[in-house]
């Protein structure tokens, strides 16, 4: 008995290990400028970083909100993923990111399970985290990102 409840807490810890929290909720807006004004009043604090990060045409600014974080992004082209979802849907929530531990590892597992991802190998995110999309129609229509922290 003793052992079955070990063995338990141990695949329970392993669980939670996989995907640790929210890291970040993406937000699609259409001016980065007057979209931080605008979460600057809301949340009465400003970013605490804005970066542009070009391999995904985008330009981002983060707030923090406890554990987690807004990401705010701007297209800055037209064949971005922003720019198409604003054209499609207009702004509002693009994505949710979680963080894991290992990413290759998580890919693997949520590959194995019949998740279709977006990019076959990590790619540089922003904020220093390496990221993962898996593809919303395989996701309820929720874009996922999944995010390793780059020590
Ligand atoms: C800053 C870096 C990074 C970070 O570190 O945090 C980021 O967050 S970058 C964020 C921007 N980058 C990405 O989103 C990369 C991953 N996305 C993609 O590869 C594509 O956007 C996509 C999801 C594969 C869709 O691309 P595509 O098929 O070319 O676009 P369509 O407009 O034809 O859409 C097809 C289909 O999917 C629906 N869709 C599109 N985006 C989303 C979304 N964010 N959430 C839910 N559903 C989405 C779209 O509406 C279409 O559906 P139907 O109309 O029903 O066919
Ligand atoms: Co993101």
């Amino acid at each position: 008995m003793a052992n079955n409840h070990c063995l338990l807490l141990l695949i329970v810890i392993q669980t939670i290990q996989k995907m640790l929290k929210v890291e970040h909720i993406g937000i699609a807006v259409k001016s980065l400028k007057e979209s931080n004004d605008l979460f600057t009043k809301l949340f009465a604090r400003p970013p605490y970083k804005t970066e542009a990060v070009e391999s995904e045409g985008v330009s981002t600014s983060f707030f923090q909100m406890g554990e987690s974080k807004i990401e705010l992004l701007e297209a800055t082209n037209e064949d971005s993923a922003i720019a198409k979802f604003i054209a499609k849907r207009g702004e509002g929530i693009h994505h949710i990111a979680y963080e894991v531990e290992d990413i290759l590892k998580e890919m693997e597992r949520l590959s194995k399970e019949g998740f279709t991802l977006l990019n076959k190998e990590p790619k540089k995110g922003a904020d220093n985290k390496l990221v993962c999309f898996l593809h919303p129609k395989t996701t309820n229509g929720v874009l996922i990102e999944l995010c390793q922290e780059i020590k």
